[in-house]
């Protein structure tokens, strides 16, 4: 199980970042290749045509202007300037084509991380504030932009600069050449201090940013408490705190990172120093006064590329302490897959069994132990029982959103383990506690249940739940644009759209967990009538503390104390006068006092 944490507290690595995870990045541009030659070969092509411009100045002045050519001066003239537009056309070729490589490059990423999450288990996305998660698919992605475009094309250039004028230096002078890389283990050496500290600092620096993420996605989720509440002064002072947390990492990694600069740029200086020192002791003896001088150029030539790489590795190493997180991310397995083997669910009737089964969330505590029932296939059963009982769990094993610790839960004798996660769940409907609404088009929430189901389908089914009576009064009907999570709708209408969701779906098993807790008795005895025609030959689970609603289910299962505590039928369960008759007992006295 994944390591529990929150928005004030650092995540910890649980990889290393090592020297193959730049392979892994490699293996993101690889197809991109051809269109990094491509951009290449324009750059060369643009270098080119800049040199030509003080060639045509030179002819222009040495033999144009002493001869009068009026019609090569046109001709010279016309030539710059299509060398003028031709750079031109360059630098926007480049500029747009590194802008996309990176984004290319980029989106694919983000698409292998967005994929992955979503098979990730539920267990992952408790274990960790979801701002977390976010920050990793948008702004760690987003910081590798540059490094994969701008930087990439620019290494490859500074790296062939670097040893193209490295081959000029060493055929003018061989001596020389060696002295100015001199200095250059020095260099190394000074990267090699300097990296691991700057490694230390974004990787402080990442999870400081992930925990101001997490904060204001958890505060922006929850304003409605906060308001209500009034703790909005609380929260601008963990904010706050939250936010100079960030500043400050964010200065000392930065503080980190520029040190290398102006290392490299004194170690530049102090080798030309010591060119010209031992050059010109040399003028006359070895080297030539021209000879020095095209050397100091080359000098010049080679350094400026060499500092670019250093910055290019500067970025590299800010840009692991995010790559470390996404790649992190992408290893995280999920805990609920496809065993080896696994075969596809047959079309079920939907006979259950739980033998022998015990789970817990995490180590220590057991939620459900030894738990053992059947439900033969067209029952309806409720799970009823005190708050925290293990009601929930009962239908998370059931749908396999966790697997067992021990023992063993099936259908129609297959084992939900042996089968394909997909066969599995696509045989179930399963209507969760908090029922989730998207946004977009009531007919699409309900939609999203079956995705190829038509408007007249998607309207049968929210008039079986009495979702029509509501959605029909809206001004545009099912055309109505609802926000993430249903604001704009009350909690019994989202619980509505909801269920017609889950009956689209038409499962052979239908899993309601307190499916209609905030819907009015009224709207619910309507309900119950057209669900009722549904319940019919299909195995339902229904989750209800409401127990008014449950009356007429085939089984009643009383959770409590990690078992099931009392079984039976109302009539038998209120005959036995134990735990579910003191239940119901309760609830009775209550609604007659309300309505005294
Ligand atoms: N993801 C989780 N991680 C750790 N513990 C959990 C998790 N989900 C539930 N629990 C714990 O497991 C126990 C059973 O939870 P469950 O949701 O099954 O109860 P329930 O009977 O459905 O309760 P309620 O009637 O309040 O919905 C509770 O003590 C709860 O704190």
């Amino acid at each position: 199980m994944a390591q529990r944490n929150k928005s004030d507290v650092d995540e910890e690595l649980t990889e290393q970042f090592n020297w193959y995870d730049y392979a892994r990045l490699a293996r993101y541009i690889k197809p991109y290749m051809k269109k990094i030659y491509q951009i290449l070969i324009v750059i060369i092509l643009a270098n080119v045509a800049g040199m030509l411009g003080p060639y045509f100045t030179k002819i222009t002045i040495d033999s144009i202007i002493p001869n009068k050519n009026l019609s090569g001066l046109w001709l010279i003239g016309i030539l710059f300037t299509l060398s003028l537009f031709f750079i031109g056309w360059c630098m926007r070729y480049r500029i747009y084509h590194i802008t996309e490589l990176g984004q290319d490059v980029l989106k694919d990423m983000r698409l292998d991380i967005f994929q992955h999450l979503q098979k990730l288990s539920f267990s992952y996305f408790d274990s960790r504030p979801h701002g977390k998660i976010l920050i990793r698919v948008v702004n760690y992605i987003n910081t590798l932009s540059d490094l994969l475009s701008n930087g990439l094309v620019n290494l490859i250039s500074d790296i062939f600069n670097v040893v193209i004028t490295l081959i000029f230096m060493f055929a003018i002078n061989a001596k020389l050449t060696l002295y100015s890389l001199a200095l250059i283990p020095i260099l190394i050496v000074m990267v090699m201090v300097i990296q691991s500290k700057q490694r230390r600092a974004y990787q402080t620096l990442s999870n400081k940013q992930s925990n101001l993420n997490a904060y204001i996605h958890e505060s922006i989720a929850g304003i409605k408490v906060t308001q209500s509440f009034a703790r909005e002064q609380e929260n601008f002072r963990i904010f706050d705190e939250t936010n100079e947390d960030n500043r400050r990492t964010w200065m000392h990694a930065v503080k980190i990172q520029f040190l290398l600069w102006p290392g490299v740029q004194n170690i530049s200086v102090i080798t030309m120093c010591l060119i010209y020192f031992v050059g010109i002791r040399q003028i006359g003896v070895e080297v030539s006064t021209g000879t020095l001088i095209a050397f100091i150029g080359y000098v010049n030539n080679f350094w400026n590329p060499v500092i670019n790489i250093g910055n290019f590795y500067n970025s590299l190493i800010t840009a692991t302490a995010y790559l470390e997180r996404i790649f992190e991310t992408l290893d995280e397995k999920p805990e609920i897959v496809d065993h080896p083997g696994a075969k596809p669910l047959p079309q079920i009737e939907g006979n259950i069994t739980f033998k022998d089964v015990t789970f817990r969330y995490e180590p220590g505590k057991d939620i459900l132990k030894d738990v053992n029932f059947h439900v033969d296939h067209g029952q309806s059963v409720a799970l009823v029982g005190p708050t925290g009982a293990g009601k929930t769990t009962v239908i998370n094993l059931l749908s396999r959103f966790y697997d067992v610790n021990e023992g063993e839960v099936s259908i129609d004798g297959h084992n939900v383990q042996d089968v394909t996660l997909a066969s599995l769940r696509r045989q179930m409907g399963v209507m969760l506690q908090d029922t989730f609404i998207f946004s977009g088009t009531i007919m699409e929430n309900i939609r999203y249940g079956k995705l190829d189901a038509t408007d007249e389908e998607v309207v049968a089914a929210a008039k079986v739940v009495r979702a029509d009576d509501f959605i029909s009064e809206l001004k545009n009907g099912y055309d109505t644009v609802v926000e993430e999570r249903g604001s704009t709708l009350s909690a019994g209408q989202r619980q509505l759209i909801a269920f017609a969701r889950v009956l689209l779906a038409d499962p052979r098993i239908l899993i309601l967990d307190e499916a209609t807790s905030s819907i009015d008795t009224r709207t619910e005895e309507l309900l119950q009538s057209g669900l009722l025609a549904l319940l019919e030959g299909r195995t339902s689970f229904i989750i209800a503390h409401r127990l008014s609603t449950i009356k007429n289910c085939d089984q009643i299962f009383y959770v409590d104390g990690g078992k099931i505590a009392e079984h039976g039928t109302h009539d038998e369960l209120m005959a036995a006068r134990g735990l579910y008759y003191k239940l119901y007992q309760s609830q009775y006295d209550m609604l007659r006092l309300a309505h005294d």
